[in-house]
């Protein structure tokens, strides 16, 4: 059996004797798509950028695709990536330029093509001269998927992979996550505040709080499990401490 694409066990991170991770473990099953949600202050960010080899843990163990973080980031780095609205692209190059850029940094064979066919795919073709600061949101968002893209990773990070897009383009995104998870086998580790997504996209969801995981499994089993409709009011109950899990079913 292939290892899991990431696991994770006693991570811990604190700044400036506070502890932003508290001793978290957790497994995500290769070809899966799992979301890591709380609230505003939870750990998911210091998580993250844990497990892209960003931060250095202060305890604990991070493998990502078998191989430890920690040691051995540089044989795994070529084979993640990841998109976040809340990294800028240098402003004044160019939407081709800033590809180009990441492409060679990841070492991209036939560049150019790889280029075109993602700016195809995520419909960038006519704004590929344009400056990425003269970009509107939603355009920055796609232009942060294909850069996520362009090494077709194994292991792709998404936070708030449909900000600032509207429905129907949003739609289309997921969809084309999903058919390029279904093409190759691909796993996702998804930050969203975005619940109706985490609904149908994920087979796994970790909550956390206060640098803790507080509760875990599939959609289902949390929407059963808080005897909820949906989500949303599953988030609202672990975040406000509103209700207990129903232990029952
Ligand atoms: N570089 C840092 N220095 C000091 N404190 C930090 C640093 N980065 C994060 N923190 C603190 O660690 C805690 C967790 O922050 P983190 O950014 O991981 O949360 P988050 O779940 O991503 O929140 P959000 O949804 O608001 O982005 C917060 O209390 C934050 O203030």
């Amino acid at each position: 059996m292939s290892a899991p694409a990431l696991h994770v066990e006693n991570l811990c991170k604190a700044f400036a004797g506070q502890m932003a991770v508290d001793d978290i473990s957790f497994t995500v099953a290769t070809g899966s798509t799992t979301a890591l949600l709380g609230g505003n202050g939870a750990g998911k960010t210091t998580t993250i950028s844990m497990l892209l080899g960003l931060l250095l843990p202060d305890s604990g163990s991070i493998h990502v695709l078998g191989e430890d973080m920690v040691r051995h980031r540089y044989r795994v780095l070529p084979r993640v990536n990841f998109s976040s609205p809340y990294v800028e692209l240098p402003h004044r190059l160019s939407v081709a330029e800033n590809l180009t850029v990441y492409g060679h940094l990841y070492g991209i064979p036939d560049l150019r093509h790889r280029i075109a066919q993602l700016a195809e795919e995520l419909d960038l073709t006519d704004i590929l001269k344009r400056p990425s600061g003269k970009l509107s949101a939603g355009q920055k968002t796609r232009v942060a998927l294909a850069k996520s893209m362009l090494n077709q990773p194994e292991l792709l990070f998404l936070d708030e992979p449909t900000a600032s897009l509207d429905p129907d383009t949003a739609d289309w995104v997921r969809g084309y996550f999903r058919a390029y998870q279904q093409r190759t086998g691909a796993t996702i580790l998804l930050a969203s505040h975005n619940m109706a997504e985490v609904e149908r996209l994920c087979d796994q969801v970790l909550m956390m709080k206060q640098g803790r995981i507080v509760d875990t499994g599939s959609p289902a089993d949390l929407l059963l499990r808080y005897d909820r409709d949906d989500m949303e009011q599953v988030f609202l109950d672990i975040a406000r401490d509103r209700r207990q899990p129903n232990e029952d079913r």
